[in-house]
This record gives structure tokens, sequence and C-alpha cells, in this order.
């Protein structure tokens, strides 16, 4: 991926009630797999090494709920702000922090391209909001789009059909969505009570008070907006899914165990996203912490040795001093390999009853440790 060559920050406007989705909770803070939404939406932008600041936007009276959750999961490089009565009005407050200076919030660097993408927006990439940004430097503005699902048509006073849209014509809007910041923080400027209040498109005030005309970019079908109850479920399970869907293979340095684990990264690799690394763990791999922070959350660690009791605490100590949350369970499967002529398992009833203490022990951090022992017989040949 090319590198961005401009200063660029995020705004997440989390201001909303989620009337459509009904409850006492406003859908982003909703929690999918016991992690609000809005956690996920910051976790997207942060991941994402080029975006300086993440402002999320939310309504007075959620500002310390929100600190609580930037707080229990380790949200770097985000300032709370407080919305307004409508997303245009959230989105407004939230750019300020970059040109006003306010009682409430110090005045932050402002970036050449600003991202503006709703909260509840939770599966963004770093691929589609490099496009939206390149395409935002060029053209002052830039939106995600997607085909429409169902044709737009218009009722007339007597509530019958007035006229229809070619469907083939139009795109949905979706986010994330960038600007110069001068474009869009002048197009709020210049824009009025109306378009505050009802106005739903920033690429629309973009154009009608900048003549910016914005880069349609083609979307991926995961950047809908959670809007009904049964969006959350949708989500939910898409967020099970990526989570089952990667695993790291941790083999040692021995070439009996790291062409096992070559083996199987070969096997496994047209179905689940594998990362196999062949380390020591001692060596506390710059590699492997990034594979934490990737948020893997499997590990299937492959060894020959008759004790690996060590290495798998390593693993594990690793994995709590990494600064990612354990939010979900890992799972840590323990391979142990034992190539020899003879058909005895070398590893002992001590070492087994050690790994069972162990496995009970971190199940309580949410770590889950399995053990697998494979004998190969070596046969050798007159
Ligand atoms: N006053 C508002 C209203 C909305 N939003 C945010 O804008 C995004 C998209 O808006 P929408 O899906 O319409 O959210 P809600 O307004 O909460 O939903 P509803 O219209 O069903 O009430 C959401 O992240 C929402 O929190 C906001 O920051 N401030
Ligand atoms: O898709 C969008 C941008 O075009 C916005 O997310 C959408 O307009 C928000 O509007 P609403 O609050 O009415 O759902």
């Amino acid at each position: 991926m090319e590198p961005v060559s401009a200063a660029v920050s995020a705004v997440l406007p989390a201001g909303g009630s989620g009337e459509r989705l009904g409850g006492a909770t406003p859908k982003q803070f909703c929690g999918l797999q016991g992690r609000p939404l809005v956690s996920y939406a910051v976790r997207a932008m942060e991941r994402v090494s080029w975006i300086s600041d993440i402002i999320v936007v939310v309504s007075p009276e959620n500002i310390e709920t929100m600190k609580s959750i930037i707080e229990k999961y380790g949200h770097k490089r985000v300032t709370v702000v407080k919305g307004g009565i409508t997303r245009h009005r959230s989105i407004f407050n939230g750019l300020k922090v970059f040109a006003e200076n306010q009682s409430s919030n110090r005045l932050l660097q402002k970036p050449e391209v600003v991202i503006i993408h709703d909260a509840v927006r939770p599966f963004v990439e770093e691929d589609i909001l490099l496009k939206v940004v390149t395409a935002a430097k060029e053209h002052g503005a830039a939106g995600a789009i997607r085909p429409l699902v169902s044709t737009v048509i218009a009722s007339g006073e007597d509530g019958c059909l007035d006229h229809s849209l070619e469907r083939a014509r139009y795109r949905a809007s979706e986010m994330p969505q960038a600007f110069l910041f001068d474009v869009i923080y002048e197009a709020y400027q210049q824009c009025t009570d109306h378009d505050l209040d009802y106005g739903t498109e920033c690429l629309h005030l973009a154009l009608k008070y900048c003549k910016t005309n914005a880069k349609l970019v083609e979307g991926t079908a995961d950047l809908w907006k959670v809007t009904y109850k049964r969006d959350l479920y949708a989500a939910e399970s898409i967020i099970k899914d990526n989570l089952s869907q990667q695993i790291c293979i941790i083999t040692d340095l021995k070439e009996a165990v790291a062409q096992v684990g070559f083996l199987l990264h070969e096997s496994l690799k047209s179905q689940v996203k594998v990362e196999a690394i062949s380390i020591s763990l001692r060596k506390n791999d710059s590699h492997l912490q990034n594979i934490f922070s990737g948020e893997c959350y499997n590990f299937l660690c492959i060894n020959d040795k008759e004790y690996a009791t060590e290495e798998i605490q390593q693993l594990v100590d690793m994995l709590e001093k990494s600064n990612i949350p354990l939010l979900y369970p890992v799972i840590l499967i323990l391979v142990h390999l034992s190539i020899s002529e003879n058909i005895s398992f070398s590893i002992g009833l001590e070492e087994l009853t050690k790994i069972k203490k162990f496995a009970r022990e971190v199940k309580k951090k949410n770590i889950l440790v399995y053990g697998l022992l494979i004998q190969c017989k070596v046969f050798f040949l007159p």
C-alpha cells in the first residue's frame, strides 16, 4: 500500500439515540461479543498508523460512558467531543476541535484531510480509507458508494407513485468519506440551519457550498450502517466469523517442526487467514506483537520439546503485555510432536499434569489452552 502523504485525522459521529433500532441503549453503545459497537469503529481507525487524531462525538450525557470505553479498551489518540441534536451538528462540533479554541477541548493540529465515518459502521478497512483519503486529496472530497438494493421511488401527495428513478444510474452513499479539511469546514460554516437540521449528506454540503464534486469510490458490502436490530445480529455474526478466520502457527527453528508448520500453513491458507512464524519465543519477536495487535485470537504452537510449558507461558506473558485487551477467548493449541523410532510418548505424566494446571489458571484470563500429542515413527531404510 502506498504511504499517505498528508496529515489525516478522523471524526466519528456517535451522538445519536438509535431510534430505529429501539431500546434504552443507543446502538453505538450496544455490546457485540461483550464490547460496545463504537469501540470496533474506533479500533478500525486506531489500527491505521497514518491517522493522527480520532475524534468521537457523543451526546453530553454519554461523555463519561465514552471515556470509560476508551479507558477499558485501551484506545489511543482519541478525543471525546460533545455532540449536537442532529448528525450534521455533531460532525460540525467534531471538526471545530481542529479550528477553534474551545473551553471543553484543547485545539488539535488541523489535518490536511479529514475522514468522516459513522461510529456505527464497524467494519471499515485500511484500503478503503486510503482510497477515499487519496481521492479527497485530489478532488477535495470523496465517499464510498454501493449499488442500490431497491429502486428509489417518489410518491405524490395522494400517496400514489409519482415517479421512479432508474436504479442503475443511482448509488447509495455510504461511509467512510474524506475531505480536504478546509473544504468541509467551510461548507459547515456556510450552510443553513435547515441543512444542519435536516441534511443527511456531507458530500452534498461540499458540493453546495464549496462547488466540490466528490469522487465516488466503490465500497465493500460490509460498510453498511447498523440501523435496525437485525443489523446488530448481523454485525455480531461477522465479528465471530472474523475471529475464527485467522490463525497463527508458531514453530521453533528445528527443521522437522518448521516443516510441519509450513505444510499446515499450505493446507490451511485457502480456507483461513494464516500467519506462520518460525521463531524462538524468547526473542520477544516484534512480528508476533504485530500479530497480537492485528487481533489474532487463535494460536497453534508446534514443538518437539518435552517440556513446552515454559514456551507457552512466554506466549501468554507476551499476550498479556501486548497493548490489546483480551476481548475474546484466546485459543492456544499446543502440539507436541514426537519424532522417534519408538512408539512410546516421550512426554511424561508429570508434564501433562503441569500443562493441565497451567490451562486451568490461564482459563481465568480468557485464554483457553489445548494440548495435542502427535507421535511420528521414523523408519530407517537398510
Ligand atoms: N445527533 C446525532 C445523530 C446521529 N449521530 C451519529 O451519526 C451516525 C449515523 O446516524 P444514524 O444511523 O441515523 O444514528 P441515529 O441518529 O442514532 O439513529 P436513528 O436515526 O435511528 O435515531 C451514528 O453513528 C450516530 O450516532 C450523531 O453523532 N449525532
Ligand atoms: O449514509 C450516510 C452519508 O450519506 C449517513 O450515514 C447517513 O446519511 C446518515 O443519515 P441518517 O442519520 O438519516 O441515517
